[in-house]
């Protein structure tokens, strides 16, 4: 890997919280949802992958470079519409490093084109190792008398298991560069009720709610008014559990993953949101970036993949506007 390829340029923004900028920008575009860039082989237009395997043969790289033409597209074609990309690290991880590289490339990209940017890492470790994710994904390292932003993402999704010794790391770069994280609360898979839906003998109630305290005392000192930095991840594919936890976590952000592609639907969701219609950003990676292999948008063609997602991110954002009565 050439020297500096994942030094970014520190950019500051003018906001004191980053939370207050996502909100600006949900409120500017009237848009509280995220298009999650997860780009994987099955979903890539066929003439792409061509176009890169003749490029860089079939190799990591070739894969690598047909994501990023695929994002780059996507992103043009919805950047006008949305507040924010949310890049899932694995599907980039799953390549390498020339994954890697895709992946600091989108997060670029999207953030030139005036996106925020969650990264999705659900990282969280020991103490050391936590500051190292958050230093690397959100925060600055020092090399010699050079300072850089290595990945640059505006938020990062982090891992609760470990308890605050993995977090504490997360929140401190929160407040020094003024980024935010979602923590995960309760999760939109089929088995997160695994564990945290277990009921904790001490107090009564699941994990979870237990997790989402954590989450509104790991906010406090990142708070100013209104929302913390700190927000929570809460899956649209469980409803009634959102609609308790917006209520557990009056000064919380829910990043809601699960729309579309796992089943959650607008009418599901308006319980997530504040009575300002605040509260909630909602996700949705497949049934976007995948929306022209889907019967409703077939008309489109491979060719036009990224005008397919442009429509279905308008057809989400009706629903889920709509829902909330706006
Ligand atoms: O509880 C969670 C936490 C994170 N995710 C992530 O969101 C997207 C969902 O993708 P879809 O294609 O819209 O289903 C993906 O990156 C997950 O890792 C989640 O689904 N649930």
């Amino acid at each position: 890997m050439a020297e500096g390829q994942f030094a970014g340029i520190i950019e500051r923004g003018e906001e004191t919280q980053m939370i207050k900028r996502l909100i600006r920008e949900i409120q500017k575009k009237n848009a509280p949802i995220v298009v999650g860039l997860d780009p994987q082989m099955a979903l890539i237009p066929q003439k792409l992958l061509d176009k890169n395997y003749q490029q860089y043969g079939q190799t990591l790289e070739g894969a690598a470079n047909a994501f990023w033409d695929f994002n780059r597209a996507i992103i043009d074609a919805v950047c006008d519409l949305i507040p924010a990309v949310k890049p899932q690290s694995a599907m980039y991880e799953r390549l390498g490093l020339a994954g890697e590289a895709v992946y600091h490339k989108t997060i670029s990209y999207a953030r030139d084109k005036g996106l925020l940017v969650i990264g999705d890492i659900k990282r969280g470790d020991i103490g050391s190792t936590s500051a190292a994710y958050a230093d690397g994904h959100l925060g600055l390292v020092t090399v010699g008398e050079k300072v850089y932003a290595p990945f640059g993402e505006d938020f990062a999704t982090v891992n609760p298991y470990m308890g605050t010794d993995a977090v504490g790391p997360f929140v401190d770069v929160c407040k020094a560069q003024d980024k935010g994280i979602f923590v995960l609360v309760k999760t939109s898979n089929p088995s997160s009720g695994e564990f945290q839906d277990q009921i904790l003998a001490e107090t009564g109630k699941p994990l979870y709610e237990s997790v989402a305290y954590m989450v509104e005392k790991w906010g406090e000192e990142t708070r100013e008014d209104g929302y913390s930095d700190v927000g929570a991840v809460v899956g649209a594919t469980y409803p009634r559990q959102g609609e308790r936890l917006r209520e557990l976590m009056p000064h919380t952000y829910i990043l809601v993953p699960g729309y579309g592609a796992q089943g959650g639907r607008g009418f599901d969701l308006t319980h997530f949101f504040d009575k300002d219609g605040l509260g909630a950003i909602v996700n949705s990676s497949r049934g976007i970036i995948a929306a022209y292999q889907k019967d409703n948008y077939a008309g489109f063609g491979a060719e036009h993949f990224a005008e397919a997602s442009r429509q279905a991110v308008l057809d989400m954002l009706a629903d889920i506007n709509g829902a909330l009565g706006r």
